[in-house]
């Protein structure tokens, strides 16, 4: 009867029983497909995903029958009523059939999708199409990349896009909620979610436009009034890599310096040699790639990590062990044999279709995780498997956990463990400590080049990683219709980021579709809120670790103290409301942005003298794009 918490506590026992082999033949049946795209593995893992959604339609339907407001343990009663969403499994069976379909095909879509040149190869998005946006001399050829990768996922994806969102509000409908945005958002259980997101957004604005002005201002320079508008967006495309004129430039250099006779070229200083290319961005999320053209600093370069890499024949495998030592030395559990046999760490090279976008796996069987990632041995992708490593471990922390509690305390605090790590892998101290920088010392202009780097990858992310789900969000709820699909999201790429699209838009063409999130259905604001999340850990870390002096300085390497204090919340999954597990860090209730705006500091107070010096206007009055003719 289900009025009684005794017959609850044994329902609950048996979901958990018959669980943990259900979601790992459909964990199993979804890495075969994404590491090895074939129908056969494809139907599979529909097949798989079908017994998993009626597993949960089963427990799901019976959970919402018990007389929850009556019972007494909290733990049972946010055990069932965790278990009452049950997303997609919610459809009727052949709606389900055709949901699945649509989101293997859109994922898929969006994995094998590559760029043709006119006579000669096709070029898949990694390592290739990244290549093009970072080492690319020429605007035509950047613009090719740009619009040829809309052109291949964005365009196909789009009559799909539409059927999946009608199936996404029906199936959170019989969910109990409104649209498919508003079950998404009750993952994080606060019903003030959207009004505290714009206020953060609100306070990180100022940090976003002083940053966009100056970068502006550096474009400005190399591209010419042509291209930028000093009171304007930025074209998308210039923001994906070491832009044409700084790399030619160099190049010109190093041209005349091979001119030169011998003895008047030895007294030379070798040309600042063009930067290790670094995978550009598609989406202008990050900007980390123009750092060599918005240096503040220019006379003081930072060193080319990746080159340093390359130069000490760094292989992916030591990228994965470098990111396993760092977790050990905070005291944290080690990865199992399992993960370094199963994990996909390197792009196959026997030329199978496959999903390269990099990703962490729970096999819900206490002892298989893996992380499936296409490695090039860069710092950025460095960076990239400390965060992935970051999912291991929080899977690793909670793994004796009911299979309901195995979820960070809320998608952010899943995203943000490794990204916290991260922080503390590319301080100045930390790189010289693992002999990936040789500079001894940082001087104050050096920190504030320090900075920028951080800023062009973290500050140039917060409205890109506010807006992805504002626009589904509204695409959700029926403010954004189909037909203004893509005119409504380059009105908000405009509103929050100040970009331009560099070639006229219309709505043959469906942008969105052209970002991983979007194609595979995967929620994005957990990264707007960890980006702030993550500098709040990090303080109350670096606190933890006994660190002294300015925040962008702290490194936890060793800290057993820093680790001990992660672990303790990490161990706690998703069993308690996310407010209590970040108290338990930070002593704090609420995500702050003021943690991120004390480690900016320094590089705000140069930006903000910058541009009163150079009369910047913040922010782009002129809203009109420029399109190349
Ligand atoms: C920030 C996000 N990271 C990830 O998917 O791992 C992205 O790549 O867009
Ligand atoms: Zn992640």
């Amino acid at each position: 009867d289900f009025y009684n918490e005794t017959v609850a506590k044994t329902f609950l026992q048996f979901y958990e029983n018959t669980t943990r082999v259900v979601w790992n033949q459909f964990m199993e049946a979804s890495w075969n497909y994404v590491t090895n795209i074939t129908k056969k593995n494809r139907e599979e893992m529909l097949h798989k995903d079908m017994e998993r959604s009626q597993h949960m339609l089963f427990f799901g339907t019976r959970a919402r029958l018990f007389k929850i407001a009556r019972f007494q343990d909290p733990v049972v009663k946010r055990m069932l009523s965790k278990l009452q969403n049950i997303d997609k499994a919610a459809l009727p069976k052949d709606e389900l059939r055709e949901y699945n379909k649509i989101l293997a095909y859109m994922e898929t879509t969006y994995s094998m999708a590559q760029v043709c040149l006119n006579e000669g190869p096709c070029l898949p998005l990694e390592p290739d199409l990244e290549e093009v946006m970072a080492t690319s001399r020429d605007q035509k050829e950047l613009l090719w990349a740009w619009q040829g990768w809309r052109d291949a996922v964005g365009r196909q994806l789009r009559i799909t896009f539409e059927r999946y969102v009608q199936l996404s509000n029906k199936a959170a409908k019989l969910n109990g909620y409104v649209d498919m945005g508003a079950l998404w958002r009750s993952k994080y259980e606060s019903d003030t979610l959207e009004q505290d997101l714009e206020q953060l957004y609100q306070e990180l604005q100022p940090l976003y436009l002083n940053l966009h002005a100056y970068v502006r201002r550096a474009l400005h320079r190399h591209y010419g009034p042509e291209f930028i508008d000093l009171r304007g967006p930025i074209p998308a495309h210039l923001l994906g890599k070491a832009p044409a004129g700084l790399v030619t430039e160099v190049g010109r250099a190093e041209e005349a310096l091979k001119q030169m006779p011998r003895k008047e070229r030895d007294g030379l200083p070798p040309p600042l040699s063009p930067p290790t290319p670094l995978p550009g961005n598609m989406w202008a999320q990050s900007w980390v790639n123009i750092l060599d053209l918005v240096l503040p600093f220019p006379k003081k370069p930072p060193e080319d990590i990746t080159k340093i890499m390359r130069g000490q024949h760094w292989k992916p495998k030591k990228m994965f062990i470098e990111a396993e030592k760092f977790y050990a030395s905070l005291g944290l559990l080690p990865t199992p044999p399992e993960f370094w046999k199963n994990s996909m760490m390197e792009r196959p090279t026997d030329g199978r279709e496959l999903e390269c976008h990099a990703s962490a796996w729970d096999f819900y069987n206490s002892k298989d995780f893996r992380i499936k990632k296409c490695t090039e041995v860069t710092i950025e992708d460095l960076l990239s498997i400390f965060h992935q490593m970051g999912h291991i471990q929080y899977f690793l922390q909670y793994r004796n956990l009911s299979v309901i509690f195995r979820a960070g305390a809320n998608p952010a605090f899943e995203e943000a463990v490794g990204s916290v790590i991260t922080l503390s892998v590319f301080s100045h101290k930390h790189l010289l400590n693992r002999g990936l920088v040789s500079h001894q010392h940082q001087d104050s202009e050096e920190e504030v080049n320090f900075l920028m780097g951080i800023a062009l990858d973290k500050i140039a992310f917060i409205p890109f990683a506010y807006l992805m789900d504002l626009f589904r969000w509204k695409v959700f709820d029926g403010t954004i219709q189909k037909d203004v699909y893509n005119q409504e999201w380059w009105n908000l790429r405009l509103k929050y980021q100040g970009l331009c699209p560099p070639v006229p838009r219309t709505e043959e063409d469906f942008d969105p579709g052209a970002k991983f999130h979007i194609s595979a259905s995967v929620p994005y604001i957990r990264y707007f809120l960890s980006l702030v999340l993550q500098f709040q850990l990090h303080e109350a870390l670096c606190k933890a670790s006994g660190h002294m002096g300015p925040l962008h300085r702290c490194d936890i390497y060793n800290s057993k103290m820093a680790g001990k204090l992660l672990e303790d919340v990490l161990k706690l999954g998703s069993s308690k409301p996310w407010p209590e597990v970040l108290e338990k860090i930070t002593g704090q209730t609420e995500v702050s942005a003021k943690a991120l705006m004390t480690y900016f500091k320094p590089l705000l107070n140069w930006l903000v003298t910058e541009n009163v010096r150079q009369g910047e206007i913040l922010g782009w009055p002129d809203f009109s794009c420029y399109f190349e003719e």
